[in-house]
C-alpha cells in the first residue's frame, strides 16, 4: 500500500508541486460507483477515496490527529490556525470575534506610533544634517507637530491595552515591542486567566472602551498622517517600514473607529499577536459520517522558543512548516545578520532530519505570496538580498519556482525516512485559497492514516 505515494496519487499528482489555487480537494462525502472505463492508476485512486470515506465515517468519536505548525516568527503559523478555526469550527471564530477588538486597537495604535516615531527622527537628523533653513519641507513640519499633538491622547493609551493583553507580565515599549499569548489560543490569550475573563476585568473593559472612544476623535488625524506625502514617501522609498497588520488597519480606520465596531474575518486574520511558547487547538473535525478531534499545535517562533517545540514532536501526525517567501529582504529581529529566508531554509532541513517526526506527513506552505508579488511589481530586487539569486527574471512565477526549488532541495538533502513533501503557495489572508489548502491538507492526513491502517 506504501507505494499507492510513488504512483502520484489523482489529487497529488506532480510530486508535491500543487499550487494552492489548483488544489481543490474538498471534505470527502458520499460515495460513488466504479467507473467502468478508468484506467488502473484510476481505480487504484478511486479505491483510496474510499478508504478514505470509510476511514472518515469509522472515525467518529475515534483516533486524534495531532497537527503541528512549525516555522519563524511572523510566518503566518497562527493566522494559518485561524484559518482551520474558520474552515472546521466557524462558530468559535464567531464567538471570539468581539475578544479581538482590543488587539486591533493595539495593532493600530502601535502603527500611527511608529510613524509618529520615524517623522520624529527623521525631522531630527534633517536638523542635524542641514542647519535650518536647509531643504527641509517646513509646511510639512508644522503639519505634523499638529498631527502629532492630536495623536498624542491615542498613543499614551497603547501601553495600557498592551497591559492587559499581556496579563501583567511585562511589556517592553520599544519600536520592536510586539503583544503576545501565553497559554491556549484566543480563550486563553493572555496568560493564566481565560480571556473572557480578562475583558470581563473593569480594568479591560475601561481600557478598550476608552481606546474606542479616542480612536473615533482621532480618526481625521489618522487618515490625514497616514495619507500625509511625506509618510507615503518614506514607505516608498522604504525608511519606513510597518508590521503588515498596521497598513492593513490604517486603510480601514474608518471603519474600525464605529462605535459599534466588531472585528471582522478579515481583521481576525489581519491582526499580529506574537505567540509565546507553545498554544493546542482542539478541533472537532466533520467528515462524512463521523466526527474526529484535530489537536492543532501552534508555537512561537522566535529564535528563544524553538527549544520547547521538540516535546510535541513524538504524537504528531502531521507537520505543515511555514515559511514567508516575502522575507528575502527581511533580517531576524533576533539576529540581524541572518536573512530570514535563509533562517527558514535552516530550520526546515533541521525538522526534516528530526527521527520524533519521522512518521509525520510533511507540508510546506510557501506562504505571504501576496506581499511578495507586491515587492516584485515595486521593483524590489530580490539578487540584492539573495546573491545566488544572480541573473533570474525578477518575476513571480520565476521567483516562486526558485524558493520551491531551494526549499525542496533542503528537504531532500536532510530527509531521510523517504517521506515526500507536499508543497502549496498560499497567501494565509485569503480566505478561499486557504480553505481549498486546508482540505488539501485533511485529505493528505486522512491518506496517510489509511495507508498506515492498512499496513498494520
Ligand atoms: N499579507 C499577508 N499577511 C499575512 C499572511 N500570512 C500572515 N500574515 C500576517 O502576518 C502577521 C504575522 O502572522 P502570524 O500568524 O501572527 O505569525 P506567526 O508565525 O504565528 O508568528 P509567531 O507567533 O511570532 O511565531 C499577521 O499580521 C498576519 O495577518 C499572508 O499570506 N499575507
Ligand atoms: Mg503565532
Amino acid at each position: 500500500m506504501s507505494s499507492y505515494f510513488a504512483r502520484a496519487p489523482r489529487r497529488f499528482a506532480g510530486g508535491g508541486k500543487q499550487a494552492s489555487s489548483s488544489c481543490n480537494s474538498g471534505p470527502a462525502s458520499g460515495s460513488h460507483p466504479a467507473d467502468p472505463t478508468a484506467t488502473a492508476a484510476q481505480r487504484v485512486s478511486d479505491s483510496i477515496d474510499e478508504d478514505i470515506r470509510k476511514a472518515a465515517a469509522a472515525q467518529q468519536g475515534g483516533a486524534t490527529q495531532a497537527i503541528i505548525i512549525l516555522g519563524q516568527a511572523e510566518s503566518g503559523k497562527s493566522t494559518l490556525q485561524k484559518q482551520f478555526q474558520l474552515y472546521y469550527a466557524s462558530q468559535t471564530l464567531d464567538a471570539d470575534r468581539p475578544s479581538w477588538r482590543i488587539v486591533v486597537y493595539a495593532n493600530l495604535i502601535k502603527a500611527v506610533r511608529t510613524i509618529v516615531e520615524e517623522l520624529e527622527y527623521d525631522f531630527s537628523q534633517a536638523y542635524e544634517e542641514y542647519p535650518w533653513p536647509g531643504p527641509i519641507d517646513a509646511g510639512a513640519e508644522n503639519e505634523f507637530h499638529t498631527l502629532r499633538r492630536d495623536l498624542l491622547p491615542l498613543i499614551s493609551l497603547e501601553s495600557s491595552l498592551t497591559a492587559q493583553l499581556s496579563d501583567g507580565i511585562s511589556f517592553v515599549g520599544k519600536r520592536s515591542a510586539s503583544l503576545f499569548t501565553t497559554k491556549q489560543g484566543l480563550t486563553r490569550l493572555t496568560g493564566t486567566r481565560p480571556l473572557g475573563v480578562l475583558l470581563d476585568a473593569p480594568a479591560a473593559v475601561v481600557a478598550t472602551n476608552r481606546a474606542g472612544q479616542v480612536l473615533g476623535m482621532s480618526v481625521g488625524a489618522i487618515e490625514a498622517l497616514w495619507g500625509h506625502r511625506m509618510v507615503q514617501g518614506l514607505l516608498r522609498t522604504r525608511k519606513l517600514r510597518l508590521e503588515e497588520s498596521g497598513s492593513f488597519f490604517l486603510g480601514e480606520v474608518h471603519r474600525i473607529a464605529q462605535p459599534d465596531y466588531v472585528p471582522t474575518t478579515d481583521d481576525v486574520l489581519r491582526v499580529r499577536l506574537q505567540t509565546i511558547g507553545v498554544v493546542e487547538h482542539s478541533i472537532p473535525v466533520k467528515t462524512a459520517g463521523g466526527t474526529h478531534l484535530w489537536k492543532i499545535y501552534d508555537v512561537g517562533g522566535v529564535l528563544s522558543q524553538r527549544a520547547a517545540w521538540a516535546s510535541y514532536f513524538d504524537d504528531v501526525n502531521a507537520l505543515i512548516f511555514v515559511a514567508a517567501i516575502s522575507a528575502f529582504d527581511q533580517y531576524l529581529e533576533e539576529d540581524p545578520l541572518t536573512n530570514r529566508i535563509s533562517d527558514s531554509l535552516q530550520l526546515l532541513a533541521i525538522i526534516c532530519a528530526n527521527p520524533l517526526l519521522k512518521n509525520a506527513q510533511l507540508v510546506l506552505l510557501l506562504n505571504k505570496t501576496d506581499i511578495l508579488r507586491r515587492k516584485l511589481e515595486a521593483g524590489i530586487q530580490i539578487r540584492d538580498y539573495i546573491i545566488s539569486y544572480g541573473s533570474r527574471t525578477n518575476n513571480f512565477y520565476t521567483a516562486t519556482e526558485y524558493f520551491r526549488s531551494h526549499f525542496l532541495s533542503a528537504h531532500k538533502k536532510r530527509e531521510t525516512f523517504k517521506r515526500t513533501l507536499f508543497v502549496h503557495l498560499t497567501s494565509l489572508v485569503d480566505v478561499a485559497g486557504t480553505q481549498s489548502v486546508i482540505a488539501s491538507v485533511q485529505d493528505t492526513i486522512i491518506r496517510k492514516h489509511v495507508v498506515r491502517s492498512k499496513l498494520m
